[in-house]
């Protein structure tokens, strides 16, 4: 053979297994989902994906129906739209349909840490004890007492007359109750030092401003999408991180919560070097206090867009801390509210729950362990392939649904409530949707930190409406679209912020 025509074997050899590895030649097999491979080899439909997510689901559902398999970076991933058989994938058992390989993967790239076998589990019990039950009521009162240092001393002293204040609305939502989440998650500057609660709220501030620089970059840098410039960024960011979180710093702090602390215990008794330790301080910080705070923003926006809304769920907040016996006197505008108390709130549970409907879009996703058989709830049932993902998509699959619940695009605070306040149930096809909305996931990836977190966003509304008069600048200002890059992130945050003012009441 001459040298050029084993050249261009050689060639042909590499452009061949260089395709298949792309995944060029698979074909849909019998009892297979439809395919949808794009056009272009390995990336397959990952830039339309990126580009808009819902979108491009929402062509693939009208074009195959509720399930289908997707190229995209390199992975195949078969979307299940139907929200009556998302049981099957969530309870299916971890050796075929498998959430921590994925997850790893992710937190590995995006925070640096590398999870132990056990890590998964020290998160589960230690919020199972301290973000569930009698350990919920020390964090409710911690996010309470911090909420309160935050809120009160953005404004200054009352005594100095009831101005007007302005700010974003995003901005401040996101703002108070990171900061505030913060303080009682990782704890307090030592109460001897001179000026303890000043450094907390410097400190609180620029742990915030660093945290949401990453934040904007976290979709690019989770898809690997960042320029060069950005990337180094993040990486900049992370190691501040790493810094200012790390086990040695935290250890110096007052009133460290125990859901902080004995993760942290647990991974050193496990033998988890404490470098890694420190970053995953950082994931802790990411998972619980990336969403909060912009859900915290749709609920009070939504609240004031809707007079309505606002008025009996301002009713509501009044009975309860009526009914607790206390007052708010002019300038004595403190009260405490506690877990208790929240728990006697069934219209603000409602708004909240819609709330969550509207702005939450994780993307669930598992990874094949073996090849298995995916039982639809009608009864089709569907081959997948073993290292191809499962994902799940509940915002449009089930929150936009119209036929589960109807004008999904509007805010209707008692959605789910029955009118006797019990809560309501919702169909499609004449069955009970188990799986109506998923904010917080399911199954065994479902977020530990759920019950913590409609406290603090029902905390933050209490105290909003009880101590302060508020107003959009611009009353006829529309709701911001969302950031549709943030599509599969968790809760969703808009496009623009909108400008709101504030002033005490009392
Ligand atoms: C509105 C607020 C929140 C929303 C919508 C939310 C949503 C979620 C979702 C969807 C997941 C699962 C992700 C997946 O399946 O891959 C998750 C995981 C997690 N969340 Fe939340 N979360 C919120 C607040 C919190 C808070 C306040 C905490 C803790 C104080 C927290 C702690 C965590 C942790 C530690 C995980 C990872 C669990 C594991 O991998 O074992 N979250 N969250």
């Amino acid at each position: 053979m001459a040298l050029w025509e084993a050249i261009l074997c050689a060639f042909l050899a590499a452009t061949l297994g260089g395709l298949y590895l792309a995944g060029a030649f698979r074909k849909q097999r019998a009892n297979e989902p439809p395919l949808e491979k794009g056009i272009i080899p390995w990336l397959g439909c990952a830039l339309e994906f990126r580009r808009d997510g819902v979108e491009f689901l929402r062509r693939m559902q009208t074009k195959h129906g509720d399930i289908f398999t997707v190229l995209l970076g390199g992975s195949y991933f078969t979307f299940l739209m139907d929200p009556l058989s998302f049981g099957t994938v969530v309870k299916e058992a971890r050796a075929k349909l498998n959430f921590t390989e994925y997850a790893e993967e992710l937190v590995q790239k995006v925070f640096g840490y590398r999870p132990s076998l056990m890590t998964h589990k020290i998160i589960e019990s230690a919020s199972t004890k301290h973000l569930k039950g009698n350990g919920l009521e020390v964090m409710t009162q911690a996010m309470m007492d911090s909420l309160q240092t935050v809120m009160l001393h953005s404004l200054g002293s009352a005594e100095v007359g009831k101005p007007w204040k302005e700010d974003g609305l995003f901005h401040y939502c996101y703002n108070m109750v990171f900061r505030a989440g913060y303080l009682a998650l990782y704890g307090n500057e030592p109460r001897k030092s001179k000026d303890a609660q000043r450094n907390d709220l410097q400190h609180s501030e620029e742990i915030y401003e660093e945290f949401r620089k990453y934040d904007r970059l976290f979709p690019r840098l989770a898809t690997s999408t960042l320029s060069y410039g950005k990337r180094k960024e993040a990486e900049r960011l992370k190691r501040l991180f790493w810094g200012v979180l790390s086990v040695k710093n935290v250890q110096q702090k007052d009133n460290i919560s125990g859901w902080v602390r004995e993760q942290e215990q647990q991974l050193a008794e496990e033998g988890m070097p404490e470098y890694m330790r420190d970053r995953f301080m950082f994931l802790l910080l990411w998972a619980a206090q990336g969403n909060t705070g912009p859900a915290s923003f749709w609920l009070l926006l939504h609240l004031m867009k809707n007079p309505k809304a606002m008025e009996e769920v301002g009713k509501e907040v009044d009975r309860v801390v009526k009914e607790s016996g206390q007052e708010v006197k002019p300038g004595s505008a403190v009260i405490n509210v506690t877990k208790e108390m929240l728990t006697k709130s069934p219209i603000l549970d409602s708004a909240v729950e819609e709330t969550l409907r509207l702005a939450a879009a994780p993307l669930l996703i598992r990874a094949v362990m073996e090849d298995m058989q995916l039982k639809m709830n009608d009864g089709r049932e569907y081959a997948l392939r073993k290292e191809d993902r499962v994902g799940i998509f509940p915002y449009l699959a089930a929150h936009m649904d119209p036929e589960i619940h109807p004008e999904p695009h509007v805010f209707k605070y008692d959605r789910f409530l029955n009118q006797n306040g019990t809560k309501k149930e919702f169909y499609k096809n004449g069955e009970k949707v188990k799986y109506c909305t998923m904010p917080w996931g399911a199954g065994t990836s479902m977020c530990p930190g759920r019950f913590f977190a409609v406290n603090e966003m029902k905390l933050f509304v209490f105290l909003m409406l009880t101590y302060f008069d508020m107003e959009l600048v611009n009353k006829e200002d529309e709701v911001p679209p969302l950031e549709k890059s943030r599509y599969g992130f968790g809760v969703m945050q808009p496009a623009h912020d909108i400008q709101f003012r504030y002033r005490l009441q009392y």
